[in-house]
């Protein structure tokens, strides 16, 4: 992710792990409509549902890798605030994912807890959309840059879902006019950091559980190598699960189970996790940024058929989910959270 100095401030990532073979894409060549780009954009999100999204040729792209390193920073300062203070921010799931959740929360697939800490932030609460919230002092002395990252992440994600418009025949504009800036939503910057592990299984911790992202798509910015996933056609065991190696100057994309439902399965939502970081990585405190996409509340899960779009129409009989995406969200984060339904990779094709 970051800047390449920024990179510097760590060990390297080992070059003998087992990596995802996921394409890096150029957001400037994205910008200019470049149909080999487009194509390479599409192809990824259908076989990987993730890619890394190289930055630095362009305008936008290099204001954004500023911002994210500036946004680590605060996190960081954030982040080690006293767990009484942190506290008092605490987050309300299922409904409410914004605020402070300390480690040991969440199941990971191993039975064990994880060990990630995460403050999220709204969208809405920072462009003041639906009223403003108190954070923590290092956020609320920051709003202004808080502001610039949640508005230069927004331009770089609307770039990436023009293309996508293209490839899947969508009127221009379709996808990004489902997450506009000003609308209501539960788009949020989700900061996380892991302390390194003391145990003695650490080179198996698994530090935040499998999980696919709910929303539309998700921007990551890693530093340390941690995130991992599943090829589709393997069997869920520790070591058929791929890294995904951190370069400078690239942020990582992965899509969610929403772009799933309103491409009829076109696009593909990925399992994945994070473990603890590899090699001599795992000897430093991991941080990192994903800025998590969600729709305007006013749009619902229905299929984007219809027009000339690829999309395919609904098979006879099956009926369209005409609920609210925020209704949506809600019911699957509880079916996942009382274990009624176990997160996949959906949609996509191939292996
Ligand atoms: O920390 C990471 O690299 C991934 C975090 C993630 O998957 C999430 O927050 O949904
Ligand atoms: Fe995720």
């Amino acid at each position: 992710m970051p800047t390449s100095e920024y990179f510097k401030r760590y060990p390297d990532f080992p070059s003998n792990i087992p990596e995802a073979d996921i394409p890096t894409i150029s957001l400037a060549e994205l910008e200019l409509g470049a149909n080999d780009e487009v194509k390479l954009l599409y192809t990824a999100c259908r076989r990987h549902g993730f890619f890394r999204l190289d930055l630095r040729d362009s305008d936008d792209g290099r204001n954004l890798l500023n911002n994210a390193v500036m946004m680590l920073d605060v996190s960081g300062e954030t982040l080690s605030l006293d767990t009484k203070i942190l506290e008092q921010f605490a987050y309300n799931p299922p409904k409410d994912l914004t605020g402070y959740k300390s480690a040991g929360k969440l199941k990971t697939d191993d039975g064990k807890l994880d060990a990630m800490e995460m403050y999220t932030l709204s969208q809405d609460d920072i462009l003041s959309t639906s009223g403003q919230r108190t954070n923590p002092e290092p956020l609320d002395a920051n709003r202004g840059q808080c502001y610039n990252f949640f508005r230069d992440a927004s331009k770089c994600v609307s770039t990436v879902l023009n293309a996508l418009d293209k490839s899947l025949d969508l009127a221009p504009g379709t996808l990004a006019s489902r997450c506009p800036l000003d609308k209501p939503s539960d788009t949020s910057l989700r900061m996380l950091l892991s302390h390194p592990s003391t145990s003695s299984d650490s080179d198996r911790r698994i530090t935040l559980g499998g999980h696919t992202d709910i929303g539309l798509i998700t921007m990551l910015f890693n530093i340390v190598g941690g995130l991992q996933i599943l090829p589709a056609a393997d069997e869920n065991v520790y070591d058929n699960w791929r890294y995904i190696k951190p370069l400078p100057g690239c942020a990582i994309i992965n899509l969610g189970d929403t772009i799933v439902e309103w491409t009829g399965g076109l696009l593909r939502s990925a399992l994945h996790r994070v473990v603890n970081p590899p090699g001599q990585q795992a000897n430093v405190t991991r941080q990192s940024l994903a800025y998590l996409v969600r729709p305007a509340r006013e749009m619902t899960m229905s299929r984007l058929a219809g027009g000339n779009s690829l999309i395919p129409p609904l098979p006879k009989g099956e009926q369209d989910d005409t609920r609210s995406v925020t209704e949506w969200a809600t019911s699957r984060a509880m079916q996942i959270m009382k274990g009624e339904l176990r997160p996949r990779t959906t949609g996509g094709v191939g292996a």
